[in-house]
């Protein structure tokens, strides 16, 4: 007997979860012929929030269970990580909406508190990615994206040779310089242990770890990070470019909020230095940006605030330029933590011929803060490229995919539960059950020390996916690892011991450092030939931005398929994220620009899944498949993505074209004459109705929209404006 597939569609947040009120009803009114479900899971902040206090069940805890079964299929849009200003704004507006919530406890003392902070931390962070995450990832630019952005190029600011813009890292004291890395010899459980300077032992944390797994420590000197900070201030001022500080405090919650504290201590000193009484009275948390004070400042009397507020006005007198979020309502960089994300932020800055907004709105050269090395010299790297050999063109580049070591919350992006910062000056070591010190680190009150573990499973899995894909797509392939580094040297030794393990006739494979990776791969990518990046998490992630924002404009037209290791398979739309940019247009003018060509490219692959997962058996689940891929094609050729501004097609009407053409192509099929006839009429009238379905959506734009929440929209509200074409929801909806 053929099993009933189900796809699960996961409901997220800010875009996509909008594009999602249009697009579901018409997937699965399509693949419901076919036998397939699809399911709505809620992983959006706020629903997240609303299963910790028992509002709705905990749709992520359910899928953290499913992607250890084969039959998980999954499709996974992009959700929001949150910040702890986001987190708090999402629990106002649920409160505001009659949730019985309490508020975000800051400084949680009574037992009461440090429990509702217990339920709170769980939706901080990147915090739904690492669960579902149980498979290495294959990002990649599908060829008929490719094909689009050859006739289609999207524009890259020109660089100027005399660009004074660079990349800033640390050239000491920094986690890249402190790694130490250790391959565990058999099953044991490791301890992390803090050694004062009484030789008092508090043990941090305890785990099991089992043979083959790599185990990293590292720190990063917080005295030298705000020297560094300090220079790179001082030497963009010098050169009246922008500062500019890209990190990644969604995802590495616990370390890199600091470093961007650290940023905002540097950048306003004097700031410290008038006021710091009455900044420590009103509890402002520079990691939490200075969106903290200023919400905050309205607990001094109004003098103080004026000469705060004077202070500030002066540091930016005195101080370079920040980048600007957004310059009209004077959001600077430093502003909010979840603003300026190092994957999609660095390549923004790249495609704008190296250039960032400054505050009086125009755009200037800026110094590129990337503060660890481990990876900001391949930044550097392109950077300089970029103003040797000029900007990319998008018409004659090749493909850079990426294999990336993912599994098991692998390496930083695993490391939150082990990040500590050293009550005192001390030694910060890790012992396995035996008492064996695997390695220690000697470190300074205030430090940021992490820890990472990486399953063996996960590396070998990764290794085969790599020579897999190597094979199949034949391009050569590229270890981005460093020997000078300590993680890395452990990887290039299981790489060694495992590559000969398969047949590597026709693989061509190199092992190179990030930055001369990234030199071999220009090269390549610049003569318009192919290359697969090979990379750790992080690398993973800052690639599958990049490459693909230079080739095809967005990475959200990236496929991006996760082999999990149970068997099922997690597709991920795009790397980009919600893009909040999209909902505030919406909300404004009605025009969503959202492209959901990642959702259809992984739904094609979702339903590929489905059918192995049907026994293959059930061939209409593959016809479903080839017909919607083609209609992507068609959409593509015919280019029916949305545009960027109101009055011209959007979300909304290009699932209308996605539709019809995938309606036409399953009423032209010849496989399944039965299917066919299902589709004929449908395509019809989407045919027939054409003109009227797109004025229907062409009427509701340019007027603001109420969706009754950003974080928790009303469905009733969200569904009318996101579908407000009557006829076109009749087909769609008696299908
Ligand atoms: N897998 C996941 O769950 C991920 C989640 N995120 C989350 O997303 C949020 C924002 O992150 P970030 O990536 O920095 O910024 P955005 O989501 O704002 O993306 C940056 C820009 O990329 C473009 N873009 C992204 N997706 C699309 C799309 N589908 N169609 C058209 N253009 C698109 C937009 O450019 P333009 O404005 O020029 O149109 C957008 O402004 C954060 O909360 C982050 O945590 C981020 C990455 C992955
Ligand atoms: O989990 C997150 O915070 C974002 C992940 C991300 O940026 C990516 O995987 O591309
Ligand atoms: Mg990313």
């Amino acid at each position: 007997m053929a099993k009933r597939p189900t796809i699960i569609w996961t409901k997220v947040d800010e875009a996509p979860m909008l594009a999602t009120y249009s697009l579901l009803p018409i997937v699965r009114n399509f693949v419901k012929h076919a036998g397939v479900d699809v399911e709505l899971r809620d992983i959006s902040l706020a629903g997240r929030i609303l299963a910790q206090f028992g509002y709705q069940p905990d749709d992520l805890a359910y899928l953290g269970e499913l992607v250890w079964k084969p039959e998980a299929n999954i499709m996974k849009l992009p959700n929001i990580s949150a910040s702890v200003p986001q987190l708090i704004d999402a629990v106002k507006e649920l409160q505001s909406q009659g949730y019985d919530l309490p508020d975000f406890p800051e400084d949680p003392q009574t037992e009461e508190e440090k429990e509702i902070r217990a339920k709170y931390d769980k939706c901080i962070g990147s915090v739904v990615n690492p669960v579902l995450r149980q498979g290495n990832s294959d990002r990649r630019i599908a060829p008929p994206v490719k094909e689009y952005a050859k006739k289609h190029p999207h524009k890259l600011g020109e660089v100027s040779p005399k660009s004074e813009s660079y990349v800033a890292y640390m050239k000491s004291g920094d986690f890249y310089e402190h790694e130490k890395s250790v391959t565990i010899e058999k099953d044991t459980k490791i301890r992390w242990e803090f050694v004062d300077k009484n030789g008092n032992v508090t043990v941090l944390k305890e785990v099991e770890v089992g043979k083959g797994d790599v185990v990293d420590g590292t720190y990063m000197s917080r005295k030298k990070l705000r020297e560094f900070f300090d220079e790179v201030i001082r030497d963009a001022k010098e050169k009246g470019i922008l500062f500019s500080l890209h990190v990644k405090a969604t995802m590495m919650k616990v370390s890199d909020p600091v470093i961007f504290g650290d940023a905002i201590r540097v950048y306003y000193k004097k700031l410290f230095e008038k006021h710091g009484k009455e900044l420590e009275e009103i509890g402002f948390d520079p990691n939490k940006g200075l969106v903290d004070l200023e919400n905050k400042l309205s607990k001094l009397p109004p003098e103080k605030q004026e000469e705060i507020k004077k202070t500030i006005e002066e540091i930016y007198k005195e101080q370079p330029g920040l980048y600007m979020v957004d310059s009209d309502r004077g959001i600077t960089n430093l502003h909010r933590p979840n603003d300026v994300i190092i994957d999609n932020s660095v390549p923004s800055v790249i495609k704008n011929g190296l250039k960032a907004w400054g505050p009086d709105g125009n755009t200037y050269d800026c110094v590129i803060t990337v503060p660890d090395r481990s990876y900001a010299t391949m930044y550097s790297e392109i950077v300089e490229d970029v103003k040797v050999r000029g900007q990319f063109d998008p018409t004659k580049v090749g493909t850079v995919a990426n294999i990336g070591l993912m599994a098991m919350k692998a390496e930083e992006y695993g490391s939150h539960d082990k990040t500590f910062f050293p009550p005192d000056d001390g030694i910060i070591r890790i012992v396995d059950e035996d008492g064996n010190v695997l390695m220690e680190h000697e470190v300074e009150k205030g430090d940021i020390y992490r820890s990472c573990i990486t399953k063996d499973i996960a590396i070998r899995d990764w290794i085969k996916l790599a020579v897999t894909r190597a094979k199949e797509l034949k391009m050569p392939i590229v270890f981005w690892l460093d020997s000078l580094r300590a993680h890395d040297r452990e990887l290039i030794k299981k790489i060694r011991e495992e590559l000969p393990k398969y047949d590597l006739e026709g693989v061509e494979w190199y092992i190179k450092a990030p930055k001369d990776a990234m030199k071999f791969t220009l090269e390549r990518f610049r003569n318009g030939l192919d290359t697969i990046a090979v990379t750790g998490n992080v690398l993973r992630d800052y690639l599958t931005d990049l490459f693909p924002i230079i080739e095809v404009g967005t990475s959200a037209r990236a496929l991006s398929i996760v082999p999990l290791i149970a068997g099922g398979g997690l597709f991920e739309t795009g790397a980009g994220g919600s893009a909040p940019r999209h909902v505030q247009q919406f909300v404004k003018e009605g025009h969503l620009r959202w492209d959901s060509l990642g959702e259809f490219l992984a739904f094609v692959e979702a339903l590929k899944l489905a059918y192995k997962q049907s026994g293959e058996e059930n061939k209409r689940i593959l016809i479903m498949a080839d017909t919607l891929s083609k209609a992507v094609s068609r959409y593509l050729d015919t280019d029916k993505t949305p545009k960027r501004k109101v009055g011209q097609l959007d979300t909304r009407g290009s699932h209308y074209w996605l539709a019809r053409y995938w309606a036409e192509e399953l009423a032209n099929q010849t496989e399944d004459p039965e299917l066919a006839e299902i589709f004929k009429p449908v395509a019809q009238k989407l045919a027939e109705n054409e003109e009227k379905i797109l004025s229907e959506i062409a009427a509701t734009e340019g007027s603001p929209k109420d969706i009754g929440g950003y974080y928790h929209p009303d469905d009733a509200k969200a569904e009318a404006a996101m579908r407000p074409s009557k006829t076109f929801n009749e087909i769609i909806d008696n299908l």
